[in-house]
């Protein structure tokens, strides 16, 4: 059973997927505070919150078993993103559940701020009958500058469109084809600055974007400009805000989120010419079920099926991508098993993945993660995963290099991983072959074909006749059935390879007599943790009289 732990105001309906689902239970603690937060997450594999809850380093150190943060919703900068990733912890979120919601309060709070409605509603639900001091202004022919031109952002545009807005975008991503398609034009943030009549902020909060709303932008702008943000607090330097506001420079601004949430600077509260809501954009039942319900169906497929949609902390790919990967990933691994333990189980300190052929033009992130992990799981075993492999190998202070080459090997596909310690390097070719599956093509300088197996024989000899025979012989005096048997060599005569699939492990005593045998230079035992022996864990230490 996992345990998962719902903090903040989470839709009960989006949740039901995970409290009907007998593998899962769920436990929610709305409102608790951090200390005590701490002293009960250690016993949850998910969590799942949304804006309020810190989920800090200091939270994670105390979460020893959680395998997964859930963000129902899109902005992460509550999350410790790091020291999850640093801990190996998943956190996904639900891109785009919220989208409908935020874009329409980002218009109901432009049309607001355009006709002072909470103004008005305040004096006249307080009895007064003032119909003076309400003048709004329009929409209609006014440019909006757009900045941030994501989900929210775009559907913003597209409505204020429908109300005669001349839109003027800016995103890194936002090319001029697509500007053009949609009918908005591309801008930088100067001439946002120059022409926007009122300027709306939906970009997340990055050390790019904190402050891109300064006093010296403020100087920029036109004169009587106002500004909506319900992205989030911090773009905006508040200060600067009000110091604009109070000059008459800038006429008035809309907020739903803050510098510090919840906001209780007075210059701004009681600034009337600033409306404010409490972090509502995605508020609406709707997108409170949808991201529920998005993160419930992504935590049970972690868990249920290990595979990985919405990660923040994992490269994103298409679904498509994602099933051409899926066969390399499991060798991948097996890669990275065997390449470490050819280096004789020492640590890297150097790495190199090549790519040849229909896979580079893949994104092989996700591959180069899995052969990374492959390798370090040797010595960190279960606490390295896809989302710390990176960082851990950082942390260890081993360099990687990844290689896409156009030539392709003789093989639709093939990936080589090769790591070093400086002194000694050990390398591993691999394909995997169209309805025949993954296949070994190389050891170190050796060409071989060896599919991979739980138990692999490695043994390096002199390329000298009765060689097969005398191994094969010794093994079946101990009673290990061989497979199958690869030899390789570079010359005739000289050094070459042998690698053997057996059905069972061995001692370290039939490594020592195989050791004996004339000619023969190394032995070793290669094994792999994610393929099933015929005879899991059976160890055959004594030699099985002949009759
Ligand atoms: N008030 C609320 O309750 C809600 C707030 N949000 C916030 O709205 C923001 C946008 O959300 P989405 O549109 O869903 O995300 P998105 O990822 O689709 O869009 C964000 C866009 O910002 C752009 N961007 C990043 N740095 C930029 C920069 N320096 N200058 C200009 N553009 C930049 C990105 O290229 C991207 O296109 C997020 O911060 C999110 O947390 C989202 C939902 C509800
Ligand atoms: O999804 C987001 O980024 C939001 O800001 C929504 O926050 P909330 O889930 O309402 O606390």
């Amino acid at each position: 059973m996992y345990k998962v732990l719902v903090t903040d105001g989470i839709s009960h309906t989006g949740l039901v997927s995970l409290i009907e689902h007998p593998h899962f239970i769920v436990e929610r603690q709305p409102t608790l505070p951090v200390a005590e937060l701490k002293k009960i997450i250690g016993d949850y594999d998910a969590l799942i919150v949304r804006s309020q809850t810190k989920v800090t380093a200091e939270l994670l150190e105390a979460a020893g078993r959680l395998r997964v943060i859930a963000r129902a919703g899109v902005g992460v900068d509550n999350i410790d993103v790091n020291a999850a990733t640093r801990k190996g912890i998943i956190v996904i979120n639900a891109p785009g559940a919220n989208t409908i919601a935020a874009t329409e309060h980002t218009l109901a709070m432009m049309l607001s701020l355009a006709r002072k409605i909470p103004q008005a509603h305040q004096k006249t639900a307080a009895g007064e009958w003032d119909r003076n001091s309400f003048k709004g202004v329009e929409l209609y022919k006014k440019t909006l500058g757009v900045i941030g031109m994501g989900k929210i952002g775009t559907e913003v545009a597209k409505r204020a469109k429908s109300f005669g807005m001349n839109i003027l975008g800016f995103d890194p991503y936002l090319t001029e084809e697509r500007a053009k398609k949609l009918g908005f034009t591309k801008a930088s943030l100067d001439l946002i600055a120059a022409e926007s009549d009122f300027i709306t902020i939906h970009t997340p909060l990055t050390n790019d974007t904190r402050g891109l709303v300064n006093d010296d932008y403020l100087r920029k702008t036109k004169k009587g400009v106002r500004f909506v943000n319900c992205a989030r607090g911090g773009v905006i330097d508040e200060k600067a805000l009000v110091r604009a506001i109070k000059a008459g420079h800038v006429a008035g601004a809309a907020l739903d989120v803050f510098e510090k949430e919840p906001v209780a600077d007075v210059e701004l509260l009681q600034n009337p010419n600033i409306i404010v809501t409490p972090h509502l954009g995605a508020s609406t039942v709707e997108a409170q079920e949808k991201v529920a319900q998005e993160v419930s169906a992504e935590i049970i497929e972690i868990f249920e099926t290990q595979s990985i949609q919405n990660a923040v902390n994992m490269p994103q790919m298409s679904g498509e991508t994602q099933a051409k990967l899926q066969p390399y990933l499991l060798l991948s691994d097996q890669m990275g098993q065997l390449v470490i333990q050819l280096l004789n189980k020492q640590a890297p300190t150097k790495i190199e993945i090549n790519y040849y052929g229909d896979l580079i033009d893949e994104d092989t992130e996700l591959l180069t993660r899995t052969l990374l992990k492959g390798v370090l799981s040797y010595h960190l075993s279960d606490s390295v995963n896809l989302i710390n492999a990176l960082h851990l190998l950082k942390e260890q202070g081993v360099s990687y290099n990844v290689v896409k080459n156009a030539t392709n090997k003789g093989f639709a596909n093939y990936m080589e991983l090769c790591v070093s310690n400086g002194l000694e390097t050990a390398r591993i070719g691999a394909t995997v072959l169209n309805g025949y599956g993954a296949r070994i093509l190389k050891i170190n300088q050796y060409r071989i074909d060896v599919k991979p197996e739980k138990y692999l024989l490695y043994i390096k000899h002199r390329d000298v006749p009765g060689m097969i025979g005398k191994v094969g012989s010794l093994l079946g005096d101990y009673g290990i059935n061989i497979g199958t048997m690869q030899v390789g060599r570079t010359e005739v005569g000289g050094e070459a390879i042998m690698v053997l699939t057996l059905d069972k492990t061995m001692g370290s005593n039939v490594i020592r007599e195989l050791m004996l045998i004339d000619g023969l230079d190394e032995a070793q035992l290669l094994e792999l943790t994610n393929v099933d022996s015929f005879e899991p864990g059976r160890v055959e230490p004594e030699k099985v009289e002949s009759v």
